[in-house]
């Protein structure tokens, strides 16, 4: 990884130009398939992710969930082999419109990753600004502390790292880490965050903090989910999208709908076998 430490001088991108929409945004995935090769992973997947609601994706392992989480940004494509087809509409236009760039898609709908990968020997201060190097304004340096202290705040991070901004990232414990990770995506000042297994890599104090912070979040972002944990989609989703892929088919949603439904009167019984933990 190489170290693309900013100097006070340096000039970055500021996102989100004066008047432009800076809410939560709703994504609409229609008749999305991905494949790998020849392998066919994903089969017409369709979900409406509304506007600042956290959406969880469920279900057992190799069903598709990060593929699909990935095909909303744009990330499948950097796999070679991968292939996608369908529609992912931002506020009703397909980010994979002949128009649309890769550099909206990912400025617009931030990612955070299982493993928290901050720039372990750059400083705090210098990570979060690394997430601005998509957009398209220049900061000065007061810009700049400005927004690392905003994006650090909504993290939950900015109380624990005030006084240590120069301290290098890989300093910082592992769910700090993640949130530092979770400051450096809302830099860009997107309008949607996928999370893919945020928590999978911390212990459970770590992973309360992180789930507040996405609490606190929900209603400015929209927020995608991807977890293994049923109390955890429980805690922080509005809405629950339940993926299966059987006997070799590719996945796909059996059912989708409120949290509390679907943990309550699911109504197929895969949902409600794997809710309550009877496989997966
Ligand atoms: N880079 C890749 N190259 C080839 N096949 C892949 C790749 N990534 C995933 N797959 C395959 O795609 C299918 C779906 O995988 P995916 O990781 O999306 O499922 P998942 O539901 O997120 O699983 P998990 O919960 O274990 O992370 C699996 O059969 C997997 O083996």
């Amino acid at each position: 990884m190489t170290d693309t430490t900013l100097s006070p001088t340096d000039t970055v991108v500021l996102p989100s130009p004066a008047g432009a929409a800076v809410g939560p945004a709703t994504l609409q995935a229609r008749a999305v398939s991905a494949w790998f090769g020849n392998h066919k992973v994903l089969e017409r997947v369709s979900l409406t992710m509304p506007a600042g609601q956290v959406t969880a994706l469920i279900g057992p392992s190799g069903c598709g969930k990060s593929t699909f989480l990935r095909t909303l940004n744009r990330m499948h494509e950097l796999i070679p082999a991968a292939q996608f087809a369908g529609e992912v509409l931002f506020e009703g236009e397909d980010i994979y419109g002949p128009a649309r760039r890769l550099t909206d898609a990912r400025r617009r709908i931030g990612m955070v990753f299982q493993k928290p990968n901050p720039f372990p020997a750059m400083s705090i201060y210098d990570n979060v600004v690394a997430g601005l190097k998509l957009t398209g304004t220049r900061a000065n340096r007061r810009e700049k502390d400005v927004l690392v202290e905003e994006s650090l705040t909504r993290a939950g991070l900015w109380k624990e790292v005030r006084d240590r901004l120069r301290q290098p990232g890989g300093a910082l414990s592992g769910g700090q880490q993640q949130r530092l990770c979770i400051a450096r995506a809302l830099a860009v000042r997107p309008r949607v965050l996928l999370m893919d297994e945020p928590c999978s890599a911390l212990d459970p104090t770590s992973t309360r903090r992180v789930e507040e912070t996405i609490h606190e979040l929900a209603g400015e972002v929209t927020i995608v989910i991807v977890t293994h944990n049923m109390q955890q989609a429980a805690r922080v989703s509005d809405q629950c999208a339940f993926f299966l892929a059987e006997q070799g088919t590719p996945g796909g949603i059996v059912e989708q709908g409120s949290t509390e439904r679907i943990f309550s009167t699911p109504e197929d019984p895969r949902t409600a076998d794997y809710v309550a933990g009877r496989f997966g």
